[in-house]
């Protein structure tokens, strides 16, 4: 079944599932609610990470098995490391944000993409605490459901750069990066935890910027490859300060350097303007 609206419907249901568990354990009414927060990598994993992670892939599998698809998610990637040899795959973070998770700060999502070749081509991004998904395929728009029904999404057009407002990560943040937001002429900037929230900030028109810049480390695919089509079929962009786009599933799984996403008008500055500043940059 390759049809991606019949594919989208299921995906959907199945956000809305992996939203309530992994709401039961935030809110600890889960039936063992322990976290028991793990590290791998310097990045914690709790008992939800994996909980959520289990129920995605099955729920994933069942409907579309596995002569078509492909399935990476971030808590079983160990398992299958390299690129995957599927044209169409699946690719899951159950808990975006797992920091922001443990910290309470109620900033945190579940992203399930599925990518054909190199590019997402279906999205969902749930935020269990605003209890929204966020869903778009490719061509066919963004939008965003609650219990009141769907609505269709498009970024703000922010018409001058001093005003726009960025948004940036609670806890991955390095001295390069500190540099370089002290540098930008938008001086409006918020810290938000989960690439799933901040780009949701940036399709509610709440912000207009999302800026990533790995250090020792780099954010992963399952971090990007949802919502990245969220926000471009809101009409926004999402690309590496060079301008290329982002690929999935390279065998590769670090998005490695800076990347940012943008409401689009201003994109292409704002990437020349974001790589100018960082010439500058000189490590203490
Ligand atoms: N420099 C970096 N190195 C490793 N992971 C990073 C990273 N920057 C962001 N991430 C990952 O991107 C996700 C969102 O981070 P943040 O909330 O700080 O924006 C987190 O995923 P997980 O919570 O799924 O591990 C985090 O691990
Ligand atoms: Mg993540």
């Amino acid at each position: 079944m390759r049809n991606l609206p019949e594919i989208l419907i299921k995906t959907r249901q199945i956000g809305w599932g992996a939203a309530k568990l992994l709401s039961s354990y935030y809110h600890g009414t889960a039936q063992d609610s322990h976290l028991d927060i793990q590290y791998k990598d310097n990045e914690p994993v709790t008992a939800a990470d994996v909980a959520v992670s289990h129920y995605i892939l099955s729920a994933l599998q069942s409907a579309f098995g596995h002569q078509d698809f492909g399935y990476i998610s971030e808590e079983t990637y160990q398992s299958q490391p390299g690129k995957h040899p599927a044209e169409w795959v699946w690719i899951i973070d159950p808990l975006d944000g797992t920091r922001d998770f443990i910290n309470k700060t109620g900033e945190y999502a579940i992203h399930i993409a599925l990518v054909q070749g190199t590019r997402p081509v279906l999205a969902v991004v749930a935020i269990p605490e605003a209890q929204k998904i966020f869903y778009a395929t490719k061509g066919g728009g963004t939008f965003v459901e609650t219990a009141a029904g769907s609505q269709k999404l498009q970024v703000s057009s922010q018409p001058s750069i001093e005003d726009l407002v960025v948004v940036v990560s609670r806890s991955h943040r390095n001295q390069k990066l500190e540099f370089l937001l002290k540098n930008l002429p938008c001086q409006q900037q918020k810290s938000i935890g989960s690439v799933g929230c901040k780009i949701a900030a940036l399709v509610e028109q709440q912000a207009n910027i999302y800026i990533s810049l790995s250090g020792k480390s780099a954010p992963k695919d399952w971090d990007m490859a949802a919502p990245e089509l969220i926000l471009t079929e809101a009409g926004g962009k999402f690309t590496h300060f060079d301008h290329s786009p982002l690929q999935y599933n390279t065998g590769d799984i670090n998005q490695w350097g800076g990347l940012l996403a943008s409401n689009s008008q201003d994109h292409i500055n704002l990437c020349n303007l974001a790589a100018k500043i960082l010439e500058d940059f000189v490590p203490e």
